[in-house]
Formats: C-alpha cells, structure tokens, sequence
C-alpha cells in the first residue's frame, strides 16, 4: 500500500460510504444556520465593518485549513502537499495555507491559476506574506504541472473556487478538475471542493471529489444537498473570528436540521400524565390487498408518542388489520354511518367526517396505500375539512396531480398545520413547474404555494415552511431507501402533530428520527424494524433533556 493508498484508507468512511449516521460527518460547529455564498459575503462585510480586518480573517481561515491538512498527513513520513490556487479570495486562503505548512517544515508546492500579478486585495496580500516567508514554490497550473505534482503528493489543497463559483466547470478547468479526481491523491477543500455552488449543491460541470473540506463560520447549503455532498467528504467549519451577532442582520432562514431547531416545541410525558394528553392519531387504511403501509404508519405514531392511534379502514380491510395490530385500534369506515347507502364500502367520506367529529382525535394521516382517483379525494376533502392537523402523503398527493389548486384550496382553509410528505415522483405531479429548480428552491415554493409544510423527500430531505424558514436533512442513511420506509415518516409525522408540535417542527423532527431510526436499525433494515429503533433515538433525546436540565440547575 502507498502513502496515498494508507491515506485514502482512512476515509473511506467519507460521505459517500459508510453506514454510520452521516450527521456525525458534519462539524455544524457554532450553529445550525446555513448560510448562502451572499449572506457569507455579507457576514464577512458585516465583520470587517465592525473592525477586525479581511486579511485577519483570510489568515484564520488558512490556518484552520492548514490544521486540517496535518491531521490529514499523520499517516505518512515525508509529507508533500500540492496546493491549487484560483484567482480570488479562495485561492488566497491556499496561499496562507502554503506560508504555514512550509513554516512547519512540511515540502509545499502551489500551482496557481492565474498570474500573481492579476491578484486582487487579501489575496494579493496573502501571497506576498507567502513570498516573504521564503516562499514555497509556486508555477502556473497546467495540465502538465499538475500531472507531476499530483505524481508527487501526498495531499492536495483545493483553493481554486469557493464561495465565488458563479458557472459550472468547463472546458480546461472541467479536465484539471477530472485529472485531480483521477490522480488517486486525497484532497482537503477549501470552504467547498471547487465545482461545487455553495447556494444549492448543484455541479453542472463536474467537481473536484474532497476527503475533507474546510468550511468557514457556518456550512453552506451546498455542502448538505446532493450532488455537492458528495464531493464534500468530511466537513469541518472552523470559527475564524466572526461574531454570531452578524446573524441577527442577516437572519438566515435555513438551518439544518437537527434538535436545536425543534427539541423546544417536544415534550416528554409529564409524570401526572394522560394518554389523552399526547393526543389521539388516525391513519386512514386502504382495501384489503393494500393494508401494510398504513399499519407501518400507525406504528410509527404510537412509538412517536401519541396516545393513541387508530387505523380506520373499510370494513373489508378490518381483519386483516386488526390480525396484525395489538396497542393500535381499529376502526371500519362503513357507509350508512353519515346517512349513505349501507353495504358500500372503500373510499367514503361520510364516515370519515363521522370519526372525526370526536374532537378528541386531533391528527389524521391519509395516503399510503389508499388507492388514486375521485374517491380518495373525496375523503382528503373529509380529512382536511374536519381534523386539527393532518399529514398528506403518497396516493393522497398523486389523487391531485391534475387539480392541485383544488388541494391548495382545501389547505388554505384548514385551522392547523398541513404537512406535505412528498418523494420527488410525487412532486412532480402536484408541482410540474417547479421541478427543474434546485431542490431547496422547490421545496420553499411548494410551501409557499401550497400552504402546506412540505417535506421533500430523498437522501438529502428538504423541510420547508410556508413562511420561508426551511432545513436541511443531513442523518439519513442510504438504507432507508426502501420500500416502506416513507410510510414509517409519514406515521412519525403524525406521531408529533398529535402531541401538539407546530407543523414544521414536527415535521423536521420525524425527519431527523426517521434518520436517527435508521442508523440504530443498521445495514439489511426493512420498514417494519423502524419503528421499533425510534425507541433508542427517544431515549437519547430524554436524557440529552434531562442534561439540559441539570445544567440550566
Ligand atoms: N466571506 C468570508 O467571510 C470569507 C471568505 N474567505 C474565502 O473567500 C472565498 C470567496 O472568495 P471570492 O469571493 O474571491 O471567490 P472565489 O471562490 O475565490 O472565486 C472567485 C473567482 O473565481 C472565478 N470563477 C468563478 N467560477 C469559475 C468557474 N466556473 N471557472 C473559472 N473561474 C471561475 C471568478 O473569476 P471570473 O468570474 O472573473 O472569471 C473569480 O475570480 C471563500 O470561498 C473563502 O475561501 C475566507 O478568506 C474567510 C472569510
Ligand atoms: N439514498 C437515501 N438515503 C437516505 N434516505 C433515503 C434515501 N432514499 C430515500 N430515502 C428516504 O427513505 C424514505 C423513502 O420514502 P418513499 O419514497 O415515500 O418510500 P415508500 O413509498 O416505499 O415508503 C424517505 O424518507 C426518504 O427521505
Ligand atoms: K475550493
């Protein structure tokens, strides 16, 4: 094995493999914002107005990167590290980087993008700083540079585009990029692997592929959502010096998701409690020879936490749930009960307006496995007109994929929150026009359009609210992909409104137990051992409450 092979060896646990929860990958250092390339052009303008200076900043942040290079090179004797360098202030941060390793004995060498006389401002200052410290060698990057220094390094540093990407990679630069890729060498990336748009993870021309990046302040969208995930590694963000105040001006809008986002609206049983208390859900069932996906649902409500739950379903699906169900109610939609013709069955709204005039029930889900067509759009209208809060996934979303204004209509007038739980099939057809946006993008507008919390589904899950604030799923692993296991989410979602959380927070929080479930589930999980796994992830959030408050004590 060679140095580059020991090393590589070291990350294969990066963002692409692995089956460990991949938040444990991301270093949401500071907090949970998510800032886009502007508003961190805005933070650093903010930061210098109030007097600390760029090229303080850009040192930070070259020293930050060069830390992360050394503890990327403990694996090898006689390191050697090859720096790319761009043309503005990314390329600075490499040239700060290069000034620090080769004063730490490390053999530097940078290959710059453009001429050192084209440089501009902190940059330009960071590579006369690095000239004066008796200069690590630096020539342009050609294809020809690049080919002998790849063939002699041992790490890469990526410092040609960050924050300042503004098209894809193309032509020339496209095949330096698939030469760094290919020359088998890791690579540490500055602030993002160049290719990669911080805003919204797109890489329309290819990217380098990062073991690591070095990310500054916050992370960036672009580092959570795919395909620029992928290309990112591990992810670190580094403190360079700008005050968390700077946040309260530019009050981002995006976070990531994970519990300082939602952890103050969930609550644990209260000694003194009632089951009642925790509220009481429904899932509505589809006919006999499509019954397990509300079961998996319901499931996923009771272990959540709601007090109760109950599977409605038509009377010919009744035994074949209740066959299968212990601590879950079931409950036959028979018509004749709201005054129809008795006999009929599947599909009525009548009984469905009948269950929920008990105000006790106070959160309904409809959809997984309940058939497309008039019908089931019958009964969202029943669900929607007479329920608190409800969920809408699978066949309820597909049943309006050519009248989705009439859906939007129904939500406007619900009292409570509406969540949306869309996979990316199912978004198309209710939002045909907003699916060549990026994801994020697609997800704020359905919200928005839809009065509905939308929950985009897919490796990289979308939460967006109605009112603009959105979060960034970043713990599910790939073995959720699997047929069922968006019912489960479905059946979390439900699980959360029923105890009262307001709809995005609940929303956001399934999504992360849903991932949390996964990870605890492990490799070869199926559906149906979700729910069960949702029982660790629980008990860590009581403890980690518990702590909260012992140290607020
Ligand atoms: N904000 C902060 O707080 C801090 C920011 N810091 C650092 O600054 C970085 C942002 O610096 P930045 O704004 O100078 O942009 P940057 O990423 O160097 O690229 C701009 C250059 O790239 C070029 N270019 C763009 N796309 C291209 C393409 N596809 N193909 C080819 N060329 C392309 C474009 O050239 P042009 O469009 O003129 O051709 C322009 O010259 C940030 O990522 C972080 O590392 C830190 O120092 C700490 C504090
Ligand atoms: N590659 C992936 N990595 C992590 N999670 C994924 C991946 N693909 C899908 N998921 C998650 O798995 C679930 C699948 O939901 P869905 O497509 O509705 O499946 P089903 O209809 O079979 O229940 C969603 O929560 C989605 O976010
Ligand atoms: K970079």
């Amino acid at each position: 094995m060679n140095k580059a092979e020991a090393m590589a060896d070291l990350w294969t646990d990066g963002a692409s493999g692995g089956g460990a929860s991949p938040a444990a990958k991301l270093g949401a250092n500071g907090g949970n914002e998510l800032l886009t390339p502007a508003q961190m052009a805005e933070a650093d303008r903010l930061t210098i107005a109030s007097g600390i200076s760029g090229i303080t900043l850009m040192n930070a942040a070259g020293e930050a990167v060069a830390n992360a290079a050394q503890s990327m090179l403990t694996a090898t004797d006689l390191p050697n590290v090859l720096i790319l360098c761009g043309p503005g202030y990314n390329g600075g941060d490499g040239f700060v980087a290069a000034r620090l390793l080769h004063q730490r004995g490390l053999e530097v060498k940078t290959l710059l993008l453009k001429k050192p006389g084209s440089l501009k401002g902190d940059a330009a200052l960071a590579f006369e700083e690095m000239r004066e410290a008796g200069a690590p060698t630096w020539q342009a990057l050609t294809p020809a540079s690049l080919k002998k220094g790849l063939s002699e390094a041992d790490l890469v540093i990526d410092a040609l585009f960050g924050a300042g990407l503004d098209r894809p990679l193309e032509g020339g630069m496209a095949k330096l990029a698939e030469m760094v890729n290919a020359g088998g060498v890791p690579v540490l990336a500055v602030d993002l692997p160049s290719g990669v748009n911080g805003a919204d993870g797109s890489a329309g021309g290819g990217a380098i592929q990062a073991a690591r990046s070095v990310t500054f302040f916050r992370l960036k969208p672009g580092h959570l959502l795919f395909p620029g995930r992928s290309y990112c590694g591990e992810v670190d963000c580094a403190q360079i010096g700008i005050r968390p105040a700077v946040l309260e001006e530019i009050v981002p809008e995006l976070t990531l998701n994970d519990d300082r986002l939602w952890c103050s609206h969930w609550q644990e049983p209260v000694v003194s409690g009632h089951k009642y208390d925790r509220g009481h859900a429904v899932v509505f069932g589809g006919p006999m020879h499509s019954t397990g996906a509300a079961r998996l649902a319901a499931e996923a409500a009771l272990r959540a936490g709601a007090g109760l739950v109950t599977l409605a379903c038509p009377p010919s699906a009744l035994m074949v749930n209740a066959c299968h169900l212990t601590a879950i109610m079931v409950h036959p939609l028979r018509k004749g009960e709201a005054g129809e013709a008795e006999g009929e069955e599947a599909g009525s709204a009548g009984p469905i307006r009948d269950l929920l005039s008990d105000k006790r029930l106070n959160a309904a889900l409809i959809g997984p496995g309940f058939g497309v067509g008039p019908q089931t759009r019958e009964c969202v209208m029943a669900v929607l007109g007479s329920v608190e809060t409800a969920v809408l996934d699978a066949d309820a979303l597909t049943s309006y994929s050519s009248s989705p204004e009439a859906l939007f209509f129904a939500i406007a007038g619900c009292r409570g929150s509406v969540v949306m739980t869309p996979h990316a099939g199912e978004f198309r057809r209710l939002f045909p026009d907003l699916f060549s946006l990026d994801k994020l993008s697609a997800a704020r507008q359905a919200a928005q359009r839809s009065g509905a919390v939308v929950v985009l589904k897919g490796a990289d899950t979308v939460i967006a609210a109605p009112d603009g604030r959105a979060a960034i799923n970043s713990n599910a692993p790939a073995w959720l992909a699997t047929a069922g296991s968006g019912d489960v989410l479905g059946g979390i979602v439900l699980g959360l409104l029923a105890q009262g959380m307001p709809g995005y927070e609940a929303a956001a929080m399934a999504v992360w137990m849903h991932g949390e479930a996964g990870s605890e589930a492990g490799p070869g999980l199926t559906a149906e051992d979700l729910p069960a796994s949702l029982r660790p992830v629980i008990r860590r959030l009581v403890e980690k409450a518990g702590q909260g408050r012992k140290e607020i004590r």
